[in-house]
């Protein structure tokens, strides 16, 4: 029988669902036809904070409950950090590119803007790093897909944009990026990079076909990156970076997690580490949040504590 993979109908979302599609068919044989699925996000250009983190997410998710598709592909950060109820994550494929890029009018890199660069971003978390950076550059609000984002700035809106290098990636247009910026000066959102492959839990069959598609030491990374934002109790849009990578220790593929929380306005940056096995992953990124928050990351988060516990 013909699969059915729901899919929004931006440009990142059909790149990403079609590269999936194409892997299933080539392990399986099995036909997978693309549903589109509109979510109120698409409908919408107000700001994520106001629409909610699972805009996005919720329409194919509803689409997968009513058996009208049997799987969807998310970009994992753009998932709300609870699960939903008889769904599951069957698959987290090998991961792009992590870093967050700059594309900037005449080829310029970060160093190269000039002072009052206008630089577009929709993410708290990077206009807090694009401030914490010292310079003067002025961080202004920028939401829409890919293409909206990259026609603006050549429109003459902004100096500069800044969004996932995965993103620019996925929809050929990486070449555009004028640096790759290093996480030590722009950590990415917990996740980025990654997808989510989900269907229904009690759907054994396609589990086990996405289950091919999982990448180990992807979902070990995912795993940790999105148990800290969990434990720091965050949503998408909150300033909470994270970045996991695996290397070979001594004793076997080793974790190393960093994580990061800011003031909007850059003015308080921490920025904490941890290593584990991959066993441990989501204890190594709980441990981090925890650090994290003895640290003072509440400062940045702006929770409010019982004062008496
Ligand atoms: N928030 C939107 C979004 N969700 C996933 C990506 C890019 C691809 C990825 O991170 O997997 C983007 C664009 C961006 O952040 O610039």
């Amino acid at each position: 029988m013909t699969l059915r993979l729901g899919t929004r109908g931006s440009t990142l979302a059909m790149a990403q669902s079609t590269t999936i599609a194409e892997a299933v068919r080539a392990r399986t044989g099995r036909d997978v036809d693309l549903v589109e699925i509109v979510t109120p996000g698409d409908r919408s250009s107000a700001p994520i904070p106001q629409l909610g983190v699972g805009v996005f997410v919720s329409a194919l998710r509803d689409a997968l409950l009513a058996k009208e598709i049997d799987f969807a592909v998310h970009s994992y950060k753009d998932l709300p950090t609870a699960g939903a109820e008889g769904l599951v994550i069957a698959a987290i494929p090998t991961r792009a590119d992590p870093r967050d890029a700059l594309v900037a009018r005449g080829g310029l890199t970060l160093n190269e803007l000039p002072d009052d660069a206008r630089i577009g971003t929709g993410a708290l978390r990077r206009i807090a790093q694009i401030n914490a950076l010292g310079r003067r550059l002025t961080a202004v609000p920028l939401r829409g897909n890919i293409d909206t984002r990259l026609r603006k700035l050549a429109e003459g809106e902004f100096d500069a944009i800044v969004l996932a290098n995965a993103g620019l990636v996925r929809i050929d247009r990486g070449g555009e990026a004028t640096e790759v910026l290093d996480p030590l000066l722009m950590l990415p959102a917990p996740a980025q990079g990654a997808l989510a492959v989900e269907c229904r839990e009690d759907d054994a069959e396609l589990r086990e076909i996405l289950a091919a598609l999982d990448d180990e030491y992807t979902r070990a990374a995912v795993t940790a990156e999105r148990a800290l934002l969990a434990e720091l109790e965050a949503g998408c849009s909150a300033p909470i970076a994270a970045l996991a990578e695996v290397a070979e220790g001594d004793e076997g593929p080793e974790i190393y997690l960093r994580g990061a929380v800011f003031s909007p306005d850059g003015g308080f940056a921490l920025r904490l580490s941890r290593t584990g096995t991959l066993a441990d992953a989501a204890e190594v990124g709980r441990a981090l949040a925890r650090d994290l928050r003895e640290e003072g990351a509440d400062n940045a988060l702006g929770v409010q504590h019982d004062p008496h516990p």
